[in-house]
């Protein structure tokens, strides 16, 4: 029924890979993206489009409409009374990213849609205070161009501008299971009041992470994600050892700035909670293009000068860890990045790493 299908070669499955090792999908609802209205979702609901996975299949499911489908996907109207020109026919869906951002790549993903899939797609981004409206100037990210159908589309894009919304068309109509915008996070500063701590490490506030020893379980983003796991599969989980560990993962902070707050979360970790962690953390430079240079280069991050902010201390199943008076370092010194070291392996569920935002010590 689901098994894997459709696997990406080539240099769309590099694209594919560099999205989710450079960037973060700034559009998934897990951060808060939302899909706020479309043309026509007859069959299945916009909603989908922003859910985790790709979406699954299943043969006997119907709905009072027609065949349920993970995804979102309109009426047939293409060659219908009253439509338009199939040139120029199209559905849309408006989405409010999670997070603002440059853009970097879309995913439009067909999975499961093989007969029913659109033609061709044209995405559309905008920068808006509320909602879009009749008024919004929508600027074309994607040009007209045909997708595959039962299949992952992944295209890069060259844009630097920051948006807030995008515009989905699919041409002439159909069905479309999964959309991931790719892009980097850009955080208002201004949204934050002068000497507020904040998590740092949180992937709202720009946090990313870069570089895990072991990603066997589940993605390592998922560490840095808003609210507490929601079960064990959303958190960080590797692998079982058979030598001492550690397992790690490198994180990029927002920005550069002290930690003064740490918590570690073992939500849903009972049997398989680290049964110590440390965290370390480095300041790589105050040059943003350095810091970029870094998120692809896992030698360099691993030689960073790594100085201790905890020390090896013990965690328990299932609980939340504050640290403040464990914390090794002054207030003063600023960090780039830290490392969360886990003894030997296991999961965690959230790291927040709390700390103000400040100028190179
Ligand atoms: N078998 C189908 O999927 N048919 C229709 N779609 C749904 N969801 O029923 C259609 O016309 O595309």
């Amino acid at each position: 029924m689901n098994q894997a299908q459709n696997l990406l070669h080539g240099p769309e499955a590099e694209l594919d890979a560099q999205f989710k090792v450079r960037w973060v999908d700034l559009a998934s609802e897990r951060v808060g993206g939302e899909t706020l209205a479309c043309s026509d979702d007859f069959f299945a609901e916009m909603e989908n489009l922003l859910k985790a996975g790709r979406g699954v299949f299943i043969d006997d499911k119907f709905t009072e409409r027609g065949k349920w489908m993970d995804g979102w996907e309109s009426r047939r109207s293409y060659g219908r009374p009253g439509a338009r020109s199939p040139e120029t026919d199209f559905d849309w869906c408006i989405i409010r990213l999670g997070m603002a951002g440059v853009i970097r790549g879309f995913d439009i993903d067909t999975n499961y849609f093989r007969g029913n899939a659109p033609q061709a797609v044209v995405i559309e981004a905008c920068h808006s205070a509320g909602q879009p409206n009749a008024d919004t100037l929508w600027q074309t990210l994607l040009s007209k161009t045909d997708v595959r159908a039962h299949s992952q589309n992944v295209v890069a894009i060259d844009d630097e501008r920051v948006f807030t919304h995008v515009r989905l068309k699919m041409y002439p109509d159909g069905g479309i299971a999964r959309f991931r915008v790719y892009g980097e996070v850009a955080v208002d500063w201004h949204d934050f009041v002068d000497g507020e701590l904040i998590d740092l490490a949180s992937i709202k506030n720009g946090g990313q992470a870069l570089l895990v020893s072991d990603m066997f379980y589940s993605d390592k983003n998922n560490l840095i994600m808003p609210e507490r796991g929601k079960n064990m599969g959303d958190g960080w989980e590797t692998r079982r050892r058979r030598d001492p560990g550690p397992d790690w993962s490198i994180i990029q902070l927002a920005t550069l700035g002290s930690v003064e707050k740490v918590l570690v979360d073992t939500c849903h970790f009972k049997g398989n909670y680290p049964d110590t962690f440390s965290l370390e953390g480095a300041t790589a430079s105050d040059d943003p293009l350095a810091v970029a240079a870094l998120r692809t280069d896992p030698a360099a991050l691993q030689a960073l000068d790594w100085l201790p902010i905890i020390g090896q201390t013990k965690l328990y199943a299932h609980r939340e860890h504050l640290f403040i008076r464990e914390i090794l370092v002054p207030k003063e010194q600023a960090f780039s990045h830290i490392r969360l070291s886990i003894y030997p392996d296991g999961g965690v569920s959230r790291l927040r790493v709390f700390g103000k935002r400040q100028a190179l010590a």
